[in-house]
């Protein structure tokens, strides 16, 4: 079972569900400057997904918790993320499969399905931990305009 402490975020929203889960996955970053991480190499990378909301669907769900495993885990889990070609690039920074941008991609890619439900809850948070000692907190409205 994945228990670990998480910083929060603050939001406007009356409902805030968390996910956990976890997934293998190798990747190489594609910089010099990146060293022994630009050698293909693997993690178990720790994600937890905060998404928040006002309205919930007819279920009683902000988002069903099995839906954002799936978004995520299923694309990812055992598989390199570099062969990702529509996600990530080996030419454009933005794209370089780092830390910092799995999590943000992995917040776009959660977005995308929560702005096809009609109660349109917000991804509001992304912790993803690469190892033991490094991970990266991605807010994505942390300018505090939630496009209301
Ligand atoms: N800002 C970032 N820095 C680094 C990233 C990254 O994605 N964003 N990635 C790496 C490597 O891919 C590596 O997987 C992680 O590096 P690091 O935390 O240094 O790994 P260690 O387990 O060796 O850390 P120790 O605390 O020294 O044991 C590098 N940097
Ligand atoms: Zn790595």
């Amino acid at each position: 079972m994945i228990q670990q402490i998480y910083p929060s975020v603050m939001h406007p929203f009356r409902y805030e569900l968390n996910k956990d889960m976890h997934f293998a996955a190798a990747h190489y970053v594609p910089s010099e400057s990146a060293g022994a991480c630009s050698n293909v190499h693997g993690h178990t990378y720790f994600l937890n997904v905060t998404v928040a909301g006002n309205e919930l669907d007819e279920t009683g769900f902000l988002v069903n918790f099995s839906q954002i495993k799936k978004l995520i885990h299923d694309r990812f889990d055992h598989t390199m993320l570099n062969d990702h070609s529509s996600l990530f690039s080996d030419e454009d920074p933005s794209r370089f499969p780092t830390t910092e941008n799995v999590a943000r991609i992995v917040c776009e890619l959660i977005q995308a399905y929560l702005d096809r439900s009609a109660n349109k809850a917000k991804c509001v948070q992304i912790f993803l931990r690469e190892t033991p000692t490094s991970y990266v907190v991605y807010r994505p409205y942390a300018g505090g305009n939630y496009g209301e």
